[in-house]
């Protein structure tokens, strides 16, 4: 199934938020989307999954979601929202509960989904005894066992350190060769925009519009390897987004 935001424009108390968006996130690819501070990124995501309605415009759902999908449009939040009191194994349940599953059943999707996110060995384990990037890798498996037709991701790596942030993002490259999944991901980390977009969209300050997408052909497995040959789409981003904060600045001055 592709996401399709088609001339979305949101207004909040008078005051536009976003404005004429137009994106498309094609089936099993990745769009990041980057964008100054209070530009309206995660109020976009909300309108993706539907948690709001958009004052004109439209998110289309283009095609089927894939097999055995219980909810097509899944949050990965960046404060992993786990219930502490629950295992590894239950906070993955507690996707499944509610769904007209049988024990059996929601017994064999968690099992199926800690094996592919590699999680099986701390399927008893306590929230408090993991790690962040452990914890946030247990959110990541919750999203999926819900076989999602699209991941919506808001800044899932910011609250982790720097050498976390590293190996999650290897380990989110693995599962996206392992399962190809679809996701719209904000993110402030242009680093991390260029190592998982295969676009990247720029959004202006506030209203956001699209100011560019960029296309990365790069495969996401060889990105680690070919750092360079990213930095010029780092770059790239760097300069449109310093371009918005410099105008933003003359606004100031002009008031
Ligand atoms: N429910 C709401 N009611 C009124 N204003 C809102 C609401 N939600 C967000 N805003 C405002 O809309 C603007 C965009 O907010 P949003 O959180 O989407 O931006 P963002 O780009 O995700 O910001 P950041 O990069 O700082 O996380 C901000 O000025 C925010 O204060």
């Amino acid at each position: 199934m592709d996401l399709r935001v088609v001339g979305l424009t949101h207004v909040y108390a008078g005051a536009p938020v976003l404005q004429d968006i137009d994106l498309e996130i094609p089936s099993g690819r990745i769009l990041c989307v980057v964008g100054p501070s209070g530009c309206g990124k995660s109020t976009l995501l909300r309108m993706l999954g539907g948690l709001e309605r958009p004052d004109a415009g439209a998110v289309l759902q283009v095609g089927e979601p894939p097999e055995g999908c219980l909810n097509p449009l899944t949050y990965i939040f960046q404060d992993f929202a786990l219930l502490p009191w629950r295992s590894v194994a239950g906070n993955v349940a507690l996707a499944l509960e509610d769904r007209r599953l049988g024990r059996a059943e929601i017994a064999r999707i968690v099992d199926d989904v800690l094996a592919r996110t590699r999680l099986s060995a701390y399927r008893d384990a306590l929230p408090r005894q993991l790690s962040g990037g452990m914890r946030q890798r247990v959110a990541i498996a919750r999203a999926l066992a819900v076989r999602p037709a699209c991941l919506l991701m808001d800044e899932p790596l910011s609250a982790l350190d720097a050498q976390t942030r590293e190996l999650l993002m290897d380990d989110l490259v693995g599962l996206w060769l392992r399962e190809g999944f679809t996701a719209c991901y904000v993110t402030h980390n242009l680093a991390e925009a260029v190592r998982l977009g295969h676009r990247v969209a720029v959004l202006s300050r506030r209203p956001g519009r699209v100011r560019e997408v960029i296309e990365i052909d790069m495969p996401l497995e060889e990105r680690a390897e070919r750092m360079p040959e990213l930095a010029v789409h780092e770059r790239r981003l760097w300069q449109l987004l310093r371009e918005e904060a410099a105008a933003a600045d003359q606004e100031l001055a002009d008031v």
